[in-house]
């Protein structure tokens, strides 16, 4: 055995039963830009972990590292290891298709496909090869009950999605993410563009989620990642400043940057 596989033997059986990902000094350049540096963290099975901190600190960078989106840019260069339920993401063999089918987004900006209702959530599981119309109906009716808007638009399955409000669609996106059965979701500001309302259900449904997915999300909202999630990590230009159980975080920051990002200092 070569010492790097006996050190990544050793690694995945450091690796908590509970943890999804591992993510050890991970650095990320988008050419000269280094966006994210050094960064260690690990995300725990079927809990909220929260990204906070100011805008370009490399949130989202983060986020699509975790299902390789981030790839889509080209000028995009990585060192360091991310480990999914102890496999090496970054190693070239890995399989990036597998990974996005386990691995589900949702983003900022709710984006149903110009499709009918039935058709967004639909999509997924035809694409993985299931054309039963009974066994679609079923994981269409229960991916919009477990996104709690079955009820809204159990009338209106046939109509186009876009004619849906803001917050009725980021839940039907939440749908089509669930229809695929994914083990992660990864959510970008999943509520800055709704409402008041439509972002306490969203925030209730991701809550309610958490029974059976692991959740990572990023939010510029403070109040939220403390309301909703077990875990935060507060980044700065391109660091993790801290990582830890939320209320500890937000009660009794450990760094001095932590505090004055909190209190709104800055960002
Ligand atoms: N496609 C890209 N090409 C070049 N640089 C990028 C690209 N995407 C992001 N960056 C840079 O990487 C850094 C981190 O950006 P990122 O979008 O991850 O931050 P963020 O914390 O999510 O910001 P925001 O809260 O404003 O969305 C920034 O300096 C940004 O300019």
């Amino acid at each position: 055995m070569s010492l790097a596989t006996v050190q990544n033997v050793q690694k995945q059986a450091a690796t908590n039963q509970n943890t999804i990902f591992q993510v050890d000094n991970f650095n990320l350049w988008y050419g000269e830009t280094h966006a994210l540096k050094e960064v260690d963290l690990s995300i725990n099975e079927k809990e909220i972990t929260a990204i906070i901190g100011p805008s370009g600190c490399g949130k989202s960078t983060f986020l699509k590292t975790l299902n390789r989106m981030v790839e889509m840019v080209p000028s995009v260069k990585t060192s360091g290891d991310i480990y999914y339920r102890s496999q090496n993401i970054l190693n070239k063999s890995f399989h990036v298709e597998n990974l996005r089918t386990r691995v589900g987004m949702v983003f900022q900006k709710p984006n149903p496909f110009p499709k009918s209702v039935y058709e967004n959530v639909a999509y997924g599981p035809k694409i993985h090869g299931i054309k039963n119309k009974k066994t679609l109906d079923e994981i269409v009716e229960k991916s919009l009950r477990d996104a709690y808007i079955w009820d809204e638009v159990k009338d209106r399955l046939k109509e186009n999605a876009y004619g849906l409000s803001g917050g009725q669609q980021q839940r039907l996106c939440i749908a089509r993410t669930l229809a695929i059965e994914p083990d992660v979701i990864l959510m970008d500001e999943p509520t800055s563009a709704l409402d008041p309302i439509s972002t306490l259900k969203v925030e209730e449904l991701i809550q309610k989620l958490k029974e059976d997915y692991s959740i990572v999300i990023v939010t510029h909202n403070m109040q939220q990642a403390a309301r909703i999630s077990d875990r935060t990590a507060f980044f700065l230009n391109g660091e993790v400043v801290e990582f830890n159980d939320t209320e500890t975080l937000f009660s009794n920051p450990s760094d001095q940057r932590t505090e004055d990002y909190i209190t709104g200092r800055f960002g």
